[in-house]
């Protein structure tokens, strides 16, 4: 793929064009229907034969009618041979038709399969928007490949090569003059196509970001608006559609002048075949039967490379999209790493194993360390990776920029984090004990989460799960030991049932009462008569947030994991809610490993380990009254929440 070359934007600016495909890359998309697409083109050959064939044998008809000799069946074949080869052009038609949507098709399957098993950092750098946009919008430019592209490629270019045979034969003088003029046009027409793709691959982009931005805009909503927002928001998601528009004008005016140059060259041709041809029959160099003929062949030259011209705007759009498809399906998977790979016999697929009962570990290698610690941070140190970084300083950015516009405070936004997260962290959660995560907002805690669950590995130092290096296990087999909620866990639009079946598709309806009610969200099936057939929503907004939590840690519980990892909702509950997350924190304690991240001390008193970070360092470890005792950062934090 060549590097993305910048172009000149609206007012000079330099915007960047995006990658950019070859023709060679769109090769796996069309062998994929090599056996259609062999069929389209024998079609073309009998097709190209049948259009060769009329001028032939209208050249004919004229001859017998001059010298006074019976046409025969010569007007029924001619009119056999047009009927043909409209039968042949329609069905042709509707296989490339066909075939692109198929590529559409293949590609949308391609991309999602890519997308959906990216590493997580990939998804921590780009906007969804953008991805969406690629699956959903770039894909459908490929259909033009082979609906104009492509369509009757073969045919076209016998049709051109036989029309170019017998107008020789015809008249080798007229027809120098014709390919002057015409390749000529053509040679103009090819340099214009250039600045087509490099518009095309930018307006591909711009309607990538205008996708994130629309997201953005949707997804933050309430905010937007009770910020009043509105109006700035608007304007920064039009001015995207705006870019996106410049650049399909960009390509408008260079197909626009595409156009005029065909037409010239057809009326140069016409008049030159007309004029010098007239002279020619005059002179009595060749008869009038031959004069016609070679306009007719004259037009039908005209039609392939009239079709060639049309299709130079198509392809290249589809280039600069396939481009941006391309550049998604060349990101490297999230694998698990060379030392899995080591350990993994040739040829046999990791598999994720059955959770391990609590007390009951099994190493990657399958021996038993029974004595282990479910969880152990030794001398941890932790960097995001630059790229990742990068992106998430140009969207704080942008976001600041939108908030400093109406007077809002920018405080809580990511900070640069252009140093070490984690710097040395140490500490064990034994199997079977409640350990909580406490600190101040930034301090590194769901980072750590983040490289328990393998979406990020250490930068140095090591993360043990039952004594093993979690580098040294598969993550699908690392990932089955854990229940993980995130962070203002997301709620899929769907039921109640299907949130929680997503990591248990078996689940029966018993089971899925079972651990609502073990989460304290019983009142939610006697809600609805529908039961945990309910529908919660998009985004669950017919659930509280505390609810949407619990539906989540529910969802954890229902597959039954020895270890659960909980980063507590930081959206402030009332009382009763609250209340409500610590008897189901207590219910989900019993008889599992749990490590808790807390913003509400209140929820983790009774741990039987408190880890407080700050800073990305451990500053202090102990049970609450001890921490009270020996840790200023914990005393202070329990003195605000009114716990001291
Ligand atoms: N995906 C990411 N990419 C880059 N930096 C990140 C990413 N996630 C977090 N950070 C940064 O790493 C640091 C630690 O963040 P982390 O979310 O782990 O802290 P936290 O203690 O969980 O904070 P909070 O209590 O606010 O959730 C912060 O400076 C944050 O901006």
């Amino acid at each position: 793929m060549s590097s993305p070359a910048p172009a000149r934007g609206r007012r000079g600016r330099r915007v960047p064009e995006g990658p950019r495909a070859s023709f060679r890359q769109l090769l796996p998309f069309l062998l994929e229907h090599k056996r259609t697409l062999a069929v389209v083109a024998v079609l073309s050959v009998l097709g190209a034969a049948a259009t060769l064939a009329q001028p032939l044998l209208v050249g004919e008809v004229i001859s017998r009618v001059q010298n006074a000799v019976p046409l025969g069946a010569l007007v029924w074949l001619l009119v056999g041979f047009v009927v043909l080869s409209s039968i042949i052009s329609g069905f042709q038609h509707y296989l490339l038709q066909r075939t692109g949507t198929a590529v559409v098709y293949s590609s949308r399957k391609r991309l999602i399969a890519r997308i959906l098993r990216l590493p997580v950092s990939e998804f921590d750098a780009r906007r969804t928007g953008d991805l969406v946009s690629r699956v959903g919008t770039d894909t459908t430019l490929l259909y033009a490949v082979l609906t104009q592209g492509f369509a009757d490629a073969v045919g076209n270019a016998l049709i051109l090569i036989g029309a170019v045979i017998a107008m020789a034969f015809i008249d080798p003088l007229l027809l120098v003059l014709i390919i002057v003029v015409v390749g000529a046009s053509l040679a103009v027409v090819v340099l214009l196509s250039t600045r087509i793709r490099s518009a095309s691959a930018v307006q591909q982009a711009k309607v990538g970001e205008l996708s994130s931005g629309v997201e953005r805009a949707v997804g933050s909503i309430r905010t937007i608006r009770a910020a009043g927002a509105t109006e700035r928001e608007i304007a920064a998601v039009t001015e995207t559609a705006t870019a996106a528009y410049a650049a399909g004008v960009r390509i408008a005016r260079v197909s626009a002048l595409i156009v005029p140059i065909a037409f010239v060259a057809l009326q140069v041709s016409l008049l030159v075949v007309l004029g010098v041809g007239g002279y020619r029959v005059a002179s009595g160099a060749i008869d009038v039967a031959s004069l016609v003929t070679f306009v007719i062949f004259l037009f039908l030259l005209v039609q392939p490379l009239a079709s060639a011209i049309g299709a130079i705007t198509s392809v290249n759009q589809a280039l600069g999209a396939l481009g941006r498809i391309q550049e998604v399906l060349d990101l490297p998977l999230e694998d698990d790493g060379d030392r899995v790979r080591a350990s993994t016999p040739a040829g046999a697929v990791s598999q994720p194993q059955a959770p391990a009962a609590t007390g009951d570990a099994v190493t990657a290698r399958g021996s038993r360390a029974t004595d282990a610690a479910a969880i152990e941070f030794r001398q941890v140190r932790f960097r995001y990776p630059d790229h990742v970084v990068k992106a998430r300083e140009a969207a704080a950015k942008e976001a600041r920029s939108v908030l400093a516009d109406v007077h809002l405070d920018t405080g809580e936004l990511p900070a640069e984090t252009d140093h070490e997260v984690l710097r040395g962290v140490s500490f064990t959660v034994p199997r079977g004990s409640r350990v909580a995560l406490v600190g101040p907002s930034g301090a590194g805690k769901s980072t750590i989460l983040s490289l328990v669950e393998r979406f990020y590995d250490p930068t140095d130092g090591s993360v043990l799960i039952d004594g093993v290096d979690a580098r040294d296990r598969s993550r699908d087999e690392l990932r089955a030991r854990f229940g993980y909620v995130e962070q203002d866990a997301p709620t899929l639009a769907g039921t109640i049932a299907d949130n929680l079946r997503l990591a248990s598709p078996t689940a029966s309806d018993a089971d899925c009462e079972r651990v609502l009610r073990a989460v304290n969200l019983g009142d939610v099936l006697e809600r609805n008569p529908l039961g945990v057939d309910a529908p919660v929503g998009e985004d669950g907004v017919m659930l509280s947030g505390g609810e949407r939590q619990r539906l989540a840690i529910a969802r954890a519980l229902l597959a039954a994991p020895p270890v659960l990892l909980l980063d507590e909702s930081t959206s402030s509950l009332d009382g009763v809610n609250e209340q409500r997350m610590r008897e189901a924190i207590d219910a989900v304690a019993t008889d599992r490993t749990l490590l808790v991240i807390a913003h509400r001390l209140s929820t983790v008193v009774d741990s039987d380990l408190i880890v407080v970070l700050q800073d990305g360092r451990v500053v202090g470890q102990g049970t609450h009254s001890e921490l009270v005792a020996s840790t200023p950062l914990y005393r202070d934090l329990a003195k605000h929440q009114l716990l001291v």
